[in-house]
């Protein structure tokens, strides 16, 4: 596939290279304003920009039909604008907090402890997230969709707010630690024991693989997607 890379810092720099090692050709690289580039060459684009930056990025390649995956985070309040834009459009889209395929299984183990914790009163609840000094969002994406899967799937918890928002019965605990490409833990606690599920991420290639992986699952369709989608399709084979 030949590919638009949109955002060329940490992550689009690693998409590059695992996109190239699976056969895909790297189109262009837009680091500052789309509408001075040329996308008439991408099958798809891969956004891992800014979060001022996507919402325009993300549309601009719909309205060239353009199809496009995007892990950039901390945009989401004009993320029903975009895939309606996209439908609009006709055109193909997959977003998530986290491409890692371990993260995505992370996640259903989330949702499925969140499930059986749900009777059982004793316990609070809490999420950590630990991320490189360079990221620009805090909490994490990641740490959102945690905290959305677990209220989901816990009726006890119906007012989830940032702790910094003064509510916590859903604290979000954001460090900030040098090089750490990742890490995130959900910790239930009670007076007898406590139980702790946690994913670490060792660098960034899990992130960028599951995102081309993604973009080459999006080859050819019309819609809105998410990683559960993609997930299904591997399995099948
Ligand atoms: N969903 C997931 O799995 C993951 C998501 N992320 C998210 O991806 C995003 C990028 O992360 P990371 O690569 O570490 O960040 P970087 O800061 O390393 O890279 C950001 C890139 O965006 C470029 N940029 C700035 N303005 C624009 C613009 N208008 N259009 C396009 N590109 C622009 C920057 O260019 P310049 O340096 O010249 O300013 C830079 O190349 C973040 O939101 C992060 O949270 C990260 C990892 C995994
Ligand atoms: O900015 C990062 O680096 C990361 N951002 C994503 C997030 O906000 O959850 C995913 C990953 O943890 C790395």
């Amino acid at each position: 596939m030949k590919i638009a890379l949109l955002g060329y810092g940490r992550m689009g720099k690693t998409i590059e290279k695992i996109a190239m090692d699976r056969g895909h050709e790297i189109v262009v690289k837009i680091t500052g304003d789309i509408e001075e580039h040329d996308l008439s060459k991408a099958d798809v684009a891969i956004d891992f920009s800014i979060p001022d930056a996507a919402f325009k990025n993300i549309t601009t390649c719909f309205k060239n039909n353009v199809p496009v995956v995007s892990g950039t985070t901390g945009w989401l309040d004009d993320f029903n604008k975009a895939t309606d834009i996209c439908k609009e459009k006709n055109s193909a889209f997959i977003y998530a907090s986290n491409f890692s395929l371990g993260v995505n299984v992370f996640f259903e183990l989330n949702r499925k402890l969140a499930g059986m914790m749900q009777g059982l009163e004793d316990y609070s609840v809490e999420i950590e997230e630990i991320h490189h000094t360079k990221k620009l969002d805090a909490p994490s994406g990641t740490a959102i969709t945690l905290a959305e899967q677990i209220l989901e799937d816990n009726s006890r918890l119906n007012s989830w707010k940032l702790e910094e928002a003064g509510e916590n019965e859903l604290p979000i605990h954001a460090k900030r630690i040098e090089d750490v490409p990742g890490t995130h833990t959900v910790t239930y606690d009670s007076t007898i024991d406590s139980i702790e599920i946690k994913h670490t991420a060792k660098s960034r290639e899990g992130f960028a693989l599951g995102a081309v992986v993604a973009a080459e699952f999006l080859n050819g369709k019309t819609g809105v997607f998410t990683m559960k989608d993609v997930l299904a399709q591997l399995f099948e084979k």
